[in-house]
């Protein structure tokens, strides 16, 4: 042990005998002392913002990022520590929107760290330091402590680190809390380059029990420290082989381990947060509990975390703007703004008192925080002064639009227009409406922002340059892989290549953060626009972080090739493997509507409506259907009689449930299936086979050849609602129908209808009939509540 250990270790002696607290400066001296004994550099933590030829970050995430050359270029052998300001907000990283849920997730960090390069100190000596430092300086209870280690993927050929469980045995951990998992202790940089197995150390918040099994299950047990073993190279086809050097990266995150020494158990209650916490309490005129339960608690810890992460994020040089990280930060500050003057009740202006007790909490460490507080909070109240400017600008808009109608409810798409045309974010439209007792339609705002979405997307039509010979490797096939388990759907995010990127109609080698463009993948899991199902949306991501947004994908080259469209978080390029994320609710969603467009064609056939399927449109919950009305003369009232039975054979026949069967066969066997509905020309798979699909239990069912995502049992549409029939001219109809939660919450409003009547004195029942809004009630009740309306008793 070194000297700067030994005296530190006396002095811990004394300081817990006597009930020393560790501050932040003395935990950030002992560690700095601690590695200094082991014959570490210490060096200086750099900049939230990287260096601009890092195109691959928005912010420095992690101590690493500034020691990337020393890995991949040099040879030489040494021994470093720090520690590092880091922020994890960038593009759409996860714990941006963690932030205030949970007690051990900031923005803004700090994560402590040391590292072997080429070999300077071994796995054992790594852990054993680790061990030393947080057991023997520290005087955490060694009780409380669980390590894991990577258990293997065979698969892969990555054998199990047994060396690593052994390590921990010789340093004295007992058996149970060594504990083996596989991809919390796998790390990667990226998609390709340096990762190897590793090991962390966990802290029990609670004690005296044995949390083995709680481990990266429950909150209580919190990751401390990752070791990483980086002694492998992941290249762009996804081999992994072995560097031929070892290097040991070690983070810490520092707030947590505050916490541990400071016996509190959220990042919250350490001395880095407490004074920015009271002063909001104060600006609030409202106090802060420190309740993992209370919502207003989380809004208080959230506007603690984004005011310090964008302090320190603008006295590194950021500036809140409309790209890359500058947008990131405009998007802190105006989430600390609003949700500060809306659930906490700060005023305006206030919260950039903020800055100098965020400066102060971190002075001795980052004096030029301090030095430029002057500066920072003048850059706070521009931004809030714009931020408002905007926001009362629209406000005038929304009053007039409040005073237009009476409803309760003010219309998503009047809501969404005061967004799209004056900026008006839908957070402060719910605020404003609140205030004079009204709520907003945010499902219909949704729907209308997804509807401009499509629109623009068609705007910028896909014009590739692209046959179906480009992509040889090229497949769809991931579409269908799913399965349901355990009452729910398990999409697996398929891990694949990136094949070509194309900006501007054009092939490219890349695209930067914030470019919109096409990618085409390897093996494609996101549905293609087709048969009328609308195309899935999500994510790409590299190392579990989103890398690009898809908004929309379409079949292109004759069907042959799945285009992605989209905008790219962070910097992409071609090769790089990418995991895919579909928005499972919206997919689901697809999928309950798409099987219900099978059973009203089924159900309108029996019961002779009209004379064969047009085409469809199927969506997220809701579906279109268009059909021919051949000759027939219907009255409007037998039209709606006959729908009504087409609705009630619908429920029943998903009350009775029954699965899915999906057959992949000739045009010539499909062409022999007697009961088939659908024309088998329409939805060919390639080559010379289609895909027939049945739907529900017994010889009486729809069968179509589709190429279409379906539920596995048609129990899981859960309800159709049967909303609007109309002449679309030519013979032609098209009727609306809602399945699974959206029929759920027109049922919901229905129910509340009729109840209003029920209570109301039938005289007076027209003045609830002015204010029915008849698209959200399905056909069925339209006629029962205007027969309950034209009651006079
Ligand atoms: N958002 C954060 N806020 C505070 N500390 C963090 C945060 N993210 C990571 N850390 C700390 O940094 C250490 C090293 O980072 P690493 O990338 O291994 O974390 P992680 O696996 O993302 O953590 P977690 O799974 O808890 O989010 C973690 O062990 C943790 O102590
Ligand atoms: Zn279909």
């Amino acid at each position: 042990m070194g000297i700067g250990s030994k005296i530190l270790e006396n002095n811990i002696q004394k300081s817990i005998s006597l009930g020393f607290y560790h501050s932040h400066s003395e935990l950030r001296k002992s560690f700095y002392e601690f590695f200094k004994s082991k014959n570490h550099e210490i060096l200086r933590s750099s900049s939230v913002i990287p260096d601009e030829n890092d195109g691959t970050l928005l912010f420095t995430n992690a101590g690493m990022n500034q020691f990337k050359p020393l890995i991949l270029s040099s040879t030489e052998s040494r021994r470093v520590a720090n520690i590092q300001k880091c922020i994890r907000a960038g593009g759409k990283h996860n714990d941006l929107d963690d932030v205030g849920k949970d007690l051990h997730h900031q923005t803004f960090f700090e994560m402590m760290g040391n590292w072997s390069f080429n070999d300077a100190f071994s796995k054992e000596e790594a852990c054993r330091y680790a061990w030393e430092y947080l057991v023997e300086i520290l005087g955490i209870n060694a009780d409380r402590l669980y390590v894991s280690y990577f258990g293997g993927i065979e698969k892969l050929g990555l054998p199990e680190d047994r060396e690593c469980r052994e390590i921990w045995k010789r340093i004295g951990v007992s058996s149970n809390r060594i504990l083996p998992f596989v991809a919390e202790n796998f790390w990667e940089m990226g998609a390709a380059g340096p990762c190897g197995p590793c090991t962390e150390i966990h802290y029990d918040r609670i004690g005296g029990r044995d949390a083995s099994r709680l481990v990266n299950i429950d909150d209580s047990v919190v990751e401390i420290w990752n070791i990483v073993f980086m002694s492998s190279v992941r290249d762009s086809c996804g081999q992994i082989r072995h560097l031929g050097k070892n290097h040991i990266d070690t983070g810490m995150g520092f707030e947590r381990l505050l916490s541990v020494v400071q016996n509190k158990t959220s990042n919250f209650d350490t001395d880095v947060f407490t004074p920015i916490l009271e002063k909001t309490s104060e600006l609030a005129k409202k106090q802060y509990t420190g309740s993992l339960d209370s919502r207003q608690d989380a809004t208080f810890r959230l506007v603690a975390d984004h005011i310090r992460a964008a302090t320190v994020a603008i006295s590194d040089g950021a500036v809140p703007d409309g790209t890359g990280c500058g947008f990131i930060v405009r998007k802190m500050m105006r989430r600390a703004f609003l949700q500060g003057i809306s659930k906490l009740g700060i005023e305006r202006y206030a919260m950039s008192e903020l800055v100098p007790v965020v400066a102060s909490t971190m002075k001795e460490v980052y004096p030029e925080i301090h030095d430029t507080s002057t500066h920072i909070r003048k850059i706070f109240n521009d931004e809030e002064a714009q931020f408002w400017k905007t926001v009362d600008k629209a406000k005038k808009m929304f009053d007039s639009v409040a005073a237009e109608s009476k409803s309760p409810i003010i219309s998503g798409r009047k809501a969404f227009n005061l967004f799209e045309t004056h900026g008006l974010p839908l957070a402060v439209t719910v605020e404003l409406a609140r205030n004079i007792g009204r709520e907003v339609d945010e499902t219909e705002f949704e729907r209308c922002r997804l509807e401009a979405q499509k629109v623009s997307q068609k705007a910028s039509q896909f014009k590739l340059p692209i046959s179906a010979d480009d992509f040889p490797s090229h497949s769809d096939k991931e579409k269908y892989s799913y399965v349901f388990r355990n009452g729910k759907y398990e999409f697996p995010q398929v891990k694949t290549r990136i094949l070509q990127v194309y900006k501007d109609q054009q092939k490219a080698e890349s695209l930067e953060a914030n470019d919109r463009g096409f990618l085409v993948l390897e093996e494609c899991q996101f549905y293609g626009e087709q048969g009328g199902q609308t195309s899935d949306t999500g994510h790409l991501l590299i190392d579990g972080r989103e890398v690009f947004e898809v908004e929309n994908a379409k079949k292109i080259a004759g069907g042959a090739v799945t285009v992605l469209f989209g905008r790219a978080l962070l910097p992409i390029r071609r090769d790089l493997r990418v995991e895919q994320k579909l928005d499972e609710t919206r997919r689901e969603g697809v999928m309950r509507a798409h099987s219900a467009t099978h059973l009203l064609n089924w159900a309108l056939q029996k019961l002779g409506v009209g004379s064969g399927q047009k085409g469809s449109s199927v969506d997220c919950d809701r579906f279109r259907f268009d059909y021919s009305t051949g000759d027939e003369d219907l009255s409007k009232e037998q039209r709606t009689e006959l729908l009504i039975k087409c609705e009630m054979k619908m429920r029943e026949f998903i009350q009775n449930g029954g699965f899915t069967e999906i057959i992949e066969t000739s045009l010539e066997e499909a062409k022999k299936i007697e009961n088939l509905q659908s024309d088998v020309k329409e939805d060919r798979i390639g080559g010379a086979s289609v895909r027939v699909v049945a739907l529900g239990s017994g010889a009486d069912v729809p069968v179509e050849c589709c190429s279409g995502t379906h539920i596995h049992d048609v129990r899981v549409i859960d309800d159709v609602a049967i909303m609007s029939d109309k002449s679309m001219g030519q013979r032609l109809r098209r009727i609306i129908v809602l399945t699974g939660k959206e029929a759920a919450a027109c049922r919901n409003y229905t129910k509340s209808i009729y109840e209003d009547l029920r209570s109301t004195d039938p005289k007076e029942r027209s003045k609830t009939g002015k204010n029915i809004d008849w698209k959200r009630v399905p056909i069925a009740d339209q006629a029962r509540i205007s027969i309950l309306l034209k009651q006079k008793k």
